[in-house]
């Protein structure tokens, strides 16, 4: 599997623009902390006999009405002119980033409310919302500071909205949804922690907007007040003198555009860097909807039956699915793509993407309508692997901190037992130094000892059903049959039932107790996998047919199926594999075969087998 190469460290990064705004940036630090240790009492030294003087080798920027250097007010001022923009910046970006996460952890409407919120703030302009901050909370540095991290919030707060949004479809986000986990708790442990560095990183650059912002607010007389100095009050303290001695103006002046230039340079260069943030897939789940009571079958761990999923448009990938598995079988989902697997396996578990609906005449885990479980119970009796581990678990936690957190979450376990248990479940799915593996991120390891360890977390519960979607599909041959094995391990120890999803007829006939076959949405076959040379559904022999064995020759292309598959708004009355078919006739064409018995366990939807 590929990974993304290790990214240069911070300093590596910074070239140009981004080295000079980070010279800058330290010079002022320091500035800061030194400047009132060594020129604080030259700054507030009074001198009556140099009152209002202009440029001089004593004083290079002139003083003010009282005779008192400025040069070393303007250095001494950068203190209170940066922790104050550092104040704004700070309480900005915590109540953005508040506003901009209630959407994820609200009930619906209330989480819109925020939203509109966040979109109107937006639109504010951000000077008038600082003033008008600054003014009702009352003049001063305190309001002003209030003012600027108000006019600071709703970026911030749309920064974390976007981001947020991102990571909510990604797989490790599902699979915590899955587990039960609450919406606070996926929040603060699987979101924030995943955008913190871009939001970290527009920290610098909403800084430098705060330090220019404040500077204004001074100027404008709203912001610090006598006997208090900043960069503002001092340029607003100079500003009627500009004609006669330019230098008393233009001092602070240059000190606020420095500052402000440094802080943006520096920003913009680390916003770059890290511009190379991976994307996520999913999108959010949309609960489903539609939904009917029917008869139970007490033997099954999972029924399901005459399950749709539709899109706007007409679009219906998975149309009327009938299937039950029993305690400890497993159950191939076997189909070209797009023919509805995975919308399938997202049905059950209640992750198909919004805005998809999904309706059913039952759908039972342990005999209970899985509407009427909850998070926890679901989380516990589902046990979900997808293709991809390294989606499937949070980049930005430790392998054991992940699993341990199923038994917190779900046991109310403390913290040590959550551990030992991670440990032993890492160890039970084979994973050799289980204790090494379960300090290790995801990033540090294999793909095949990733998805063994996605396997370890679905045994953190008490799954009793599995549901492994291509689960061996990004890994190579050998781990791929390693994973199969422990697949079959985990079945037979837990009693579990497994619906194991995959386009590869040949693993599926070995790993499975039964097969089912999807065309276009709906089961055309199914039938016990020790029977698959007794298929008679053209389809199911023509997937067959076409894997390569020991006498096929190499050389040739594989006996592949001609034509396509119809798309999910594209499936006609009849058959959809009719225009495919060579047994096809004018029935086939214009009337739906159903799926009927043919004794030992087969059953088939074709008219002409
Ligand atoms: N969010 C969506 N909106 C609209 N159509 C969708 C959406 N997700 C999937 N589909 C359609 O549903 C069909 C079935 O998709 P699904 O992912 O279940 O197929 P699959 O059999 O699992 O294929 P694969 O093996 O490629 O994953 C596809 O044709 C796809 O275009």
């Amino acid at each position: 599997m590929s990974q993304d190469a290790p990214r240069p460290p911070w300093h590596a990064r910074l070239r140009g623009p981004g080295a000079a705004g980070a010279v800058i940036v330290t010079g002022m630090v320091a500035l800061a902390v030194a400047a009132p240790l060594i020129w604080g009492g030259t700054a507030e030294r009074i001198d009556a006999a140099a009152i209002l003087q202009g440029t001089s080798p004593a004083h290079p920027l002139g003083t003010d009405n009282l005779g008192r250097d400025l040069l070393a007010r303007v250095l001494v001022a950068t203190r209170l002119s940066l922790l104050l923009a550092l104040a704004a910046t700070l309480i900005g970006a915590v109540a953005g980033v508040v506003l901009g996460a209630l959407p994820s952890v609200l009930p619906r409407r209330a989480a819109r409310l925020a939203t509109d919120t966040v979109n109107a703030l937006v639109a504010f302009p951000g000077l008038l919302l600082a003033m008008f901050t600054a003014v009702v909370t009352g003049l001063g540095a305190r309001g002003a500071v209030l003012g600027i991290g108000a006019a600071i919030a709703p970026g911030f707060a749309r920064l974390t909205q976007t981001l947020a949004a991102r990571v909510a479809g990604a797989d490790y986000v599902a699979a915590a949804r899955m587990l039960g986990v609450s919406r606070r708790r996926i929040l603060t442990r699987h979101v924030l922690p995943n955008i913190a560095e871009p939001l970290i990183l527009n920290l610098a650059q909403a800084f430098g907007g705060a330090l220019l912002g404040l500077a204004g607010m001074s100027f404008l007389g709203l912001g610090v007040q006598p006997p208090q100095y900043d960069w503002g009050r001092l340029l607003f303290d100079g500003f009627p003198r500009i004609y006669v001695t330019p230098e008393v103006a233009l001092g602070p002046a240059a000190a606020i555009a420095l500052a402000g230039i440094g802080f943006n340079l520096l920003g913009d260069a680390l916003a770059r860097a890290a511009a190379r943030t991976p994307g996520t897939g999913r999108e959010r789940a949309a609960p489903p909807v539609a939904r009917e009571a029917g008869e139970p079958d007490p033997g099954a761990v999972l029924e399901v039956r005459d399950l749709t999923v539709t899109f706007p448009g007409g679009v219906t990938p998975v149309r009327e699915l009938s299937l039950t598995i029993a305690p400890g079988e497993i159950v191939g989902l076997v189909g070209e793509s797009g023919s509805g697997k995975s919308l399938t396996a997202a049905a059950i578990g209640g992750l198909v993407p919004y805005p998809g609906t999904v309706t059913y005449g039952a759908l039972r885990l342990g005999g209970r309508d899985v509407d009427t479980l909850s998070d926890r119970e679901l989380g516990t009796a589902l046990a979900m692997v997808f293709q991809d581990p390294l989606a499937a678990l949070n980049p930005a936690l430790k392998v054991g901190g992940q699993l341990a957190e199923v038994a917190v979450v779900h046991e109310g376990a403390g913290r040590a037992e959550a551990r030992r248990r991670a440990v032993d479940r890492l160890g039970h799915v084979h994973l050799p130094e289980p204790e090494r593996v379960a300090a290790r991120h995801p990033h540090e390891l294999s793909g095949g000892m990733r998805q063994r360890a996605v396997i370890a977390m679905g045994l953190m519960g008490t799954p009793r059903l599995i549901v492994a979607d291509e689960p061996t599909t990004a890994l190579d041959v050998t781990v791929q049959r390693q994973i199969l094995r422990l697949l079959r391990e985990v079945v037979d120890e837990t009693g579990a039932a497994t619906l194991f999803i995959s386009h590869d007829i040949a693993v599926v006939g070995e790993l499975c107790d039964r097969v089912v076959v999807m065309y276009a949405g709906r089961v055309v076959e199914e039938l016990p996998a020790d029977r698959l040379a007794d298929a008679a559904h053209p389809y199911t022999k023509a997937l067959i047919a076409s894997l390569p064995d020991l006498d096929t020759d190499r050389a040739r292309p594989l006996a592949g199926i001609p034509g396509a598959q119809p798309a999910p708004a594209g499936v006609g009355l009849g058959c959809a594999f009719a225009p495919r078919c060579a047994l096809a006739t004018d029935r086939c064409e214009t009337e739906r075969p159903r799926l009927a018995a043919r004794g030992g366990g087969r059953r088939v939807a074709c008219w002409e087998v």
